[in-house]
């Protein structure tokens, strides 16, 4: 999720200057279709008891929480976070109900983007997020489960659905034209990422009762756009431009209680992101430097690039990356880590540059030693869960054998002989461009196979069909999304359980392809 978030504000004078919150009525439009700035006499009284519902909560512990007592959202009945997550493992239920996609990260940068299947709004549940009011009338098993924000906050993600891009554009024009200052957190151009920011906001509360997952998301979000600049004051003029745009375009369904939902659902999610930014902040820089030591052009359009961290970049074998180059400033792209943390600080990177994907192509073809990056903080669940003796099956495809190579080290580091078997995936035996490391580390050590599999010959996810029992493996995934998903379909097929698959974000990869 790239793209500068939101804000909000801790004490009374973030919503001097109005335009705050949206008003309950969309703002009057100019000619052009743009939004009018608000007044300069602030926000009327509707606005500002908005105003007061959406200001985040004080950090646990603080003499305001203990004063103000429960978030809204408890109070109110709908989702509240409290839930922690366990770290570091993808959760259990991954495959099969969790948010999801959105919600697990990928490079991939198509996480860091996506060509993807539309905003978030698109996400929506349809018809089955039409609350019941007959629930006599249903089956035991149907009964309601969701909370009432999240019913009302469904609903009007089904509304928005069809007109998802009119959402976004309205969304963002309102953001910029009444706080024109967070139009410089964002990257000049914005027609490749400019619904990130929406898409992750829009996600993260259609998925509001989803605890586990969510907290995690949030936190990640929270933290990765420290290195953006947000502040915890950006976050309520973000919430009154998202109120806006959704109350514009779900009229139909949107009244005085679904705003009411949406306000304490954005609390929610802002206040989560919010402190999970503060104690990044006792811990980490917001971004590291990083100077490019080595530049290996393997083929024409693919590079493995080595980068020295200004300062010590802590991660795990299998996690990514935002990285932004000296030539499109604010626009990040995810790429993996190419190798385990390694004794010399250095991290190096896979980078394939892609049509029209500028960060890529700046990376292959123009960087050089001596240029400096921005890297954000390390992410992904794709790591290797050292306290088991599981097999590791992986499927790498393409570029997306760069954080598979990273795994194979980790377990190499750990010592433990337990069984990796690699299918690396290419279009042409010329696309098998780190065959040569992979069969060395192959050479090595004796519990790794790697099998080369190039399209001509066979698919990637046919070719693991043919080996196996894979019935003590975890299994890994790091490559385009086709593969990704055609990849969790044989992998369930041969009987692998949805929670010891892992993989990046599909929508991620889509977007980190860019
Ligand atoms: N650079 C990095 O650090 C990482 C990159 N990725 C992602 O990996 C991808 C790599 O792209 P390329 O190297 O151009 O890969 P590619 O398009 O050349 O494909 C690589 C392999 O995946 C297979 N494949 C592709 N689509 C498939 C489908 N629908 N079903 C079954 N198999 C399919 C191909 O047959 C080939 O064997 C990108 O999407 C990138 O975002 C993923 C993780 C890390």
């Amino acid at each position: 999720m790239d793209a500068p978030t939101t804000t909000s504000s801790d004490d009374d004078t973030s919503g001097e200057g109005g335009g705050w919150f949206t008003p309950r009525k969309p703002p009057k439009r100019q000619e052009d279709g743009e939004p009018q700035q608000s007044g300069a006499d602030g926000p009327g009284p509707a606005e500002a008891r908005r105003m007061a519902s959406i200001r985040p909560l004080a950090r646990p512990g603080s003499a305001t929480a203990e004063a103000t007592g429960p978030t809204p959202a408890t109070e109110s009945g709908g989702a509240a976070l409290a839930t922690e997550p366990p770290e570091g493992r993808i959760p259990a239920a991954r495959e099969a109900s969790e948010p999801t996609d959105v919600l697990t990260h990928a490079r991939v940068a198509p996480t860091e983007t996506r060509p993807d299947t539309g905003p978030a709004a698109q996400h929506n549940a349809g018809p089955a997020a039409q609350p019941d009011t007959r629930p006599e009338s249903r089956p035991a098993a149907q009964v309601e489960t969701r909370s009432p924000d999240a019913v009302l906050v469904q609903r009007t993600m089904a509304e928005i659905g069809p007109v998802s891009d009119k959402v976004t554009s309205y969304f963002y024009a309102l953001l910029f034209t009444r706080h024109p200052d967070l139009r410089a957190l964002f990257p000049a151009a914005m027609d490749t990422q400019r619904d990130r920011l929406l898409k992750a906001l829009l996600t993260a509360a259609e998925h509001i009762d989803n605890t586990d997952v969510l907290v995690s998301y949030l936190k990640n979000l929270g933290r990765g756009h420290r290195k953006y600049g947000t502040q915890p004051e950006h976050y309520p003029a973000v919430g009154e431009a998202l109120i806006g745009s959704l109350s514009r375009y779900a009229s139909a369904v949107w009244d005085e209680e679904t705003e009411a939902a949406w306000v304490r659902t954005y609390t929610t999610i802002s206040q989560v992101m919010i402190d999970a930014a503060a104690e990044d902040e006792l811990r980490a820089p917001a971004w590291w430097f990083a100077e490019v030591v080595a530049h290996d052009l393997r083929t024409p359009d693919i590079a493995v690039v080595t980068v020295r961290p200004d300062q010590p970049y802590p991660f795990l074998a299998g996690q990514y990356t935002s990285l932004e180059t000296p030539w499109w400033p604010r626009i990040w792209r995810h790429y993996s880590f190419a190798s385990a943390p390694r004794s010399d600080g250095l991290l190096s990177f896979h980078v394939k540059a892609v049509p029209a994907g500028w960060v890529s192509n700046s990376l292959v073809h123009r960087a050089r030693p001596g240029d400096v990056l921005r890297l954000g903080p390390p992410s992904g669940s794709m790591t290797v869960d050292h306290t088991t003796d599981s097999g590791l099956l992986c499927l790498g495809g393409g570029t997306g054998i760069a954080p598979i190579k990273a795994l194979v080290e980790d377990v190499a580091e750990h010592g433990r002989r337990r069984p990796v078997e690699v299918f690396y995936g290419a279009r042409t035996d010329h696309d098998l461009y780190d065959i040569d490391t992979m069969l060395r580390l192959q050479q090595t050590h004796p519990w790794l196979a790697v099998r080369p599999v190039v399209d001509q010959r066979a698919q990637l996810p046919d070719a693991v069909r043919e080996y196996g029992p894979w019935n003590e493996y975890d299994a890994y995934l790091s490559g385009p999304p086709g593969m990704i998903r055609s990849g969790v379909d044989a992998l369930r097929d041969v009987g692998i359980p949805a929670g010891r698959i892992r993989h990046d974000s599909v929508e991620e990869l889509v977007a980190a392809a860019t």
